[in-house]
């Protein structure tokens, strides 16, 4: 690991060069801080040096304050932690120094990064430097006195600009404006930093301390002007967020009293801003970004991702051509493939909208729109499909049209291609059911405008490579998408987790509740708009549609209600139409609509779940928490399936896919600040009064500690903390059962089987309810320990069998079984069926294992099928299995199918 250190370097010229040295990013961490104090009081005191240079090491100057300090201050509360640099460090050490300091600034100086930079007497940068103090963005402002030199150097509305939107500028522009004195190249940065610094000794150039300027603050009537304006903007863009009036308050006082006085506000403003819920939530959300790039078993085992050059996108519908944007803005190759050359040229045109579309706003220069659009080809047929990198289909939901889309592409792509569809919600298994590839079959769901929208949820089965999920992951990075990978189920992570939150809205309504105010609590609330405005935009086709997905897979907690129907029957089909809840018209803000008032009467009449016939009575809070509480339910039975890796990848998920406010830290962790108990009795109590959906799942409960993460991290024995380690499992989602609810070794071999994708054809559960101990071998009659068994046998399928054994009490061979599978693969055997044989053999060797329908109940053990194979395997009842061939489209009757 490189070392956190702050260097000194005395040149022959009298030139101290102190340099910062935190890789990736020379964070400002706490030794850091206290190296720069150090290195600077020794420069200021020694008679050699003259002048002093501040620079940081990798060609990057600062990111900024350490965000980890503020995750250690929110998880303790504790404040104190934060070092009072801003008057000690950049005041009365570098501003107010003895000798000149000159900043040479490259790459990129960010938040406190920026503001040593700013408190230094000069900036000499590298071409392409980023600037910026993004500070808002974590839910403070600027704590290193930026919200007063940053306004007197480049004046008051760039200023302002710059932190309330938190973009950064480049050096370029930092030069124009004053913020930077000179660019070099990168070669000659310290150079000239060093005989800048020795001129402003000399006297040749000035030594500026930006805190004393004024000239750029303008007068201060102007200066009120400017700060209400913004004011009131920050007020419509950002209304739940205390940060940004805080942030303007802070400049206001620096402009009125002085900017030392505004220091001190800053100081003292930023202490109260970090212990805020706001600050908490984007800081979790910041760390849980990064967190989705980490995946076990795919970003861990040493795989390179493969360089992805040319894709072929099958459907130029919305999707298609919405990913086919995505990918030709990044530079890559694109044949878009539609099935006659209308519809191809439709796409074409979808294409070219949406690259126009994006100059128009500014986002594309305009020269660039063509180079663009050189790189796609339009194309009916397959032969430019021989030399693809990968494949996505986004054709319409049909499982037939998909399934020979995947049989034929099998055959025409090369054999490294991924093969992937944009499907939102059909079963993967099932898309490739026609295929042998199923190893190269994977999920690449987009979110509509998939251009625009960040995120990328990949979808794995148990069959995908860990390299074609490596490679889907790069080039969703590539294409600037926030790639987080998940598990096969219906709906997968999103669209699973949120469909309570319509289905709530539309049981409110049935019970009385006004539309529009539901609408309003929720934008209230921070999401874009409200559930109903939101099924006018999707349009009421794709409800219909994804409804009966989710009736057919959760009928014990799906609300039916007719209002869609009546609201289609009576001509209204939501913003495609211009008429749904609301009125659409050109121009102008939705209105709602009083005349849907009527057919929302008429559904009401036809559920009859008002009690006693009257609109039930309820505060705007409860209609939050009855639309988001279901959601939460949702999310802990998604988490309690394995479908994310870990509990923050959902909430990123939430956040990009669902726009849930990254301020409130996603669903996850807005979940666990409301407090777990109390959503349990919430759900309970409407689940007596008004039926199942909103009954509290099973794991909910279980989950308590698990919602408050890193509670249980600490509270884990040694031994359990250990295996965790080895197996790779994140203390944050184990749900512990040891005294006190501390995590024990069992809980962490049960998380370690069920983090890795959902087999999830069939679900086991023990007629004892829980685990043996591990067994020195498998006898007839025993009690199978499938909890220690799942984790290891599914992380070796996960690895593509490539770990050759595995220990799990005893050790079994993972060769046996990958030399069944490759045995028994020929004869059409997937390692589903493989596995469901093994099950129904183990079943009748081991009757204190049954089996249960998946989705019957969520609560089993998911991935045991593995685990109770294995046992088979060791058995060694392999020519049993060649009899058998799973049919995906009827998984639930997968139990029934074999025979012991
Ligand atoms: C008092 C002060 O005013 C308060 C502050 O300074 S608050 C901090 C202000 N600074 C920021 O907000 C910048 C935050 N960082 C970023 O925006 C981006 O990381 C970046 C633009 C610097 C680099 O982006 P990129 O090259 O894509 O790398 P990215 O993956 O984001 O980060 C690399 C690693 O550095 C870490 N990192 C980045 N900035 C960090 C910071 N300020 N503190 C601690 N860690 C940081 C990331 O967590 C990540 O760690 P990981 O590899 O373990 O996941």
């Amino acid at each position: 690991m490189a070392e956190v250190k702050v260097t000194m370097e005395i040149g022959n010229d009298g030139v101290a060069v102190i340099t910062i040295s935190n890789p990736p990013v020379n964070a400002l961490a706490i030794p850091i801080i206290a190296g720069l104090k150090e290195k600077f009081d020794e420069a200021t005191r020694r008679n050699d040096v003259k002048a002093i240079v501040l620079t940081g090491k990798g060609r990057r100057f600062s990111g900024g304050f350490d965000i980890n300090v503020f995750e250690k201050v929110h998880k303790t509360g504790d404040v104190s932690l934060m070092p009072d640099v801003s008057v000690d460090l950049v005041v009365n050490t570098i501003e107010d120094c003895k000798k000149p300091i000159v900043a040479a600034v490259e790459g990129l100086a960010l938040g406190g990064g920026l503001e040593l930079a700013l408190g230094c007497h000069a900036r000499v940068a590298a071409p392409k430097t980023q600037l910026g103090l993004p500070e808002l963005t974590l839910g403070v402002i600027p704590g290193f006195g930026g919200t007063q030199r940053l306004p007197r150097l480049v004046g008051l509305s760039k200023a302002v600009e710059m932190m309330l939107l938190s973009k950064p500028i480049m050096s370029e522009e930092g030069l124009k404006l004053g913020l930077i004195d000179a660019i070099v190249s990168s070669e000659d940065l310290l150079k000239v930093s060093r005989l800048w610094a020795l001129d402003i000794a000399d006297g040749r150039k000035p030594w500026i301390r930006s805190l004393h300027r004024t000239d750029k603050l303008g007068p201060l009537s102007e200066a009120r002007e400017i700060l209400k304006v913004a004011r009131q903007q920050a007020k419509k863009t950002a209304p739940n967020m205390p940060q940004h009036q805080v942030c303007l308050d802070v400049i206001e006082e620096g402009i009125v009293h002085g900017g030392y006085s505004g220091v001190l506000k800053e100081a003292k403003d930023f202490k109260t801003l970090v212990l805020s819920n706001t600050s908490r939530g984007l800081v979790h959300v910041f760390f849980a970004q990064r967190a989705t790039s980490k995946v076990p078993n795919v970003t861990d085992v040493g795989l390179k991702p493969r360089h992805i050059k040319k894709v072929a996108i099958i459907g130029g519908g919305l999707m298609g051509s919405g990913i086919a944007t995505a990918l030709l803005l990044s530079n890559i190759y694109v044949f878009l493939k539609e099935i006659n050359s209308e519809y191809l040229l439709k796409g074409i045109k979808l294409i070219e909208a949406n690259v126009q579309g994006l100059v128009r706003k500014g986002k594309l220069a305009p020269g660039k729109a063509d180079m663009v659009l050189s790189k796609l080809k339009g194309v009916l047929d397959y032969s430019d499909f021989k030399d693809v990198d990968l494949v996505i289909e986004a054709v319409i939901e049909s499982i037939p049209l998909k399934q020979k889309i995947f049989s034929e592409i099998e055959k025409i792509c090369p054999s490294r291609c991924i093969l992937a569809t944009n499907t939102s919600t059909i079963d993967l298994n099932v898309v490739g059911e026609k295929t042998t590839s199923q190893d190269r079959i994977v999920g690449a769901h987009f979110f509509s405008p998939a251009h625009l929208m960040p995120l990328l949820e990949i979808v794995r089965t148990e069959k995908t490579s860990s390299q074609v999920i490596l490679d889907l992951m790069t080039v969703g990075k590539i294409i600037k998408k926030v790639p987080v990978v998940v598990g096969n189920c219906t709906g997968f992570a999103v669209n699973r987790t949120f469909f309570p939150y319509t289905q709530g809205a539309i049981l409110l309504a049935n019970l009385g509740v006004d539309v529009f105010r539901i609408d309003k609590v929720i934008s209230n609330f921070g999401l874009p708009m409200g559930p109903f405005q939101l099924q006018d935009l999707a349009g009421y086709g794709v409800f219909m549609a994804t409804g009966k997905e989710f009736f057919n897979a959760f009928p014990d907690r799906t609300f039916r209600s007719p209002l869609i129907e009546l609201l289609m029957k009576s001509g209204r089909n939501g913003k495609n139409n211009g008429k749904g809840y609301y009125i659409y018209e050109q121009g102008s803000q939705p209105k709602p609509d009083p005349a849907v008032l009527p057919i929302i009467v008429q559904s009401r009449r036809m559920t009859n779940i008002m009690p006693g016939g009257k609109p039930i009575s309820v505060t705007d809070h409860q209609i939050l928490e009855m639309v988001l509480f279901p959601v939460v339910n949702e999310a802990c039975r998604v988490l309690d399936e394995g479908i994310v890796v870990r509990a923050s990848d959902l909430d990123i998920a939430s956040v990009l896919g669902m726009s849930f406010p990254s301020y409130r830290g996603g669903i996850v962790f807005w979940a666990d600040v409301v407090g777990p108990k109390h959503i349990y009795t919430s759900l309970k109590k409407w689940s007596e009064a008004y039926g199942n959906f909103f009954k509290p799942s099973r794991v909910h409960l279980r989950r308590h500690p698990q919602l408050q993460g890193h509670a249980c991290k600490q509270n884990s024995y040694s031994d359990a903390k250990k295996l965790a380690k080895e197996l790779k499992v994140d203390l944050g989602r184990v749900v512990g059962s040891g005294p006190l609810g501390r995590i024990v070794v069992k809980d962490v071999e049960a998380a370690a089987s069920s983090a890795v994708v959902a087999a999830a054809t069939v679900t086991v559960t023990s007629a004892t309810g829980c685990a043996a101990a591990a067994a020195p071998g498998i006898e007839l009659g025993m009690v199978v320990p499938f909890t220690i068994m799942q984790g290891a046998v599914n992380r070796n399928m996960v690895v593509s069998l490539s770990v050759p054994t595995f220990r799990v009490g005893y050790t079994i061979t993972t060769d046996v079984l990958d030399a069944l599978y490759r045995k028994v693969k020929s004869g059409g055997v997937t390692m589903a069926a493989l596995l469901a044989k093994g099950n129904s053999i183990s079943l009748g060797k081991h009757p204190m294992i049954y089996l249960r329908i998946c989705g019957s109940n969520s609560d089993g053990f998911n991935s045991a099928a593995s685990t109770v194979s294995a046992s088979i395997v060791q058995l060694g009842a392999d020519e049993q299995c060649r009899l058998l061939s799973l049919d995906p489209h009827a998984k639930k009757k997968i139990s029934f199918s074999f025979s012991a």
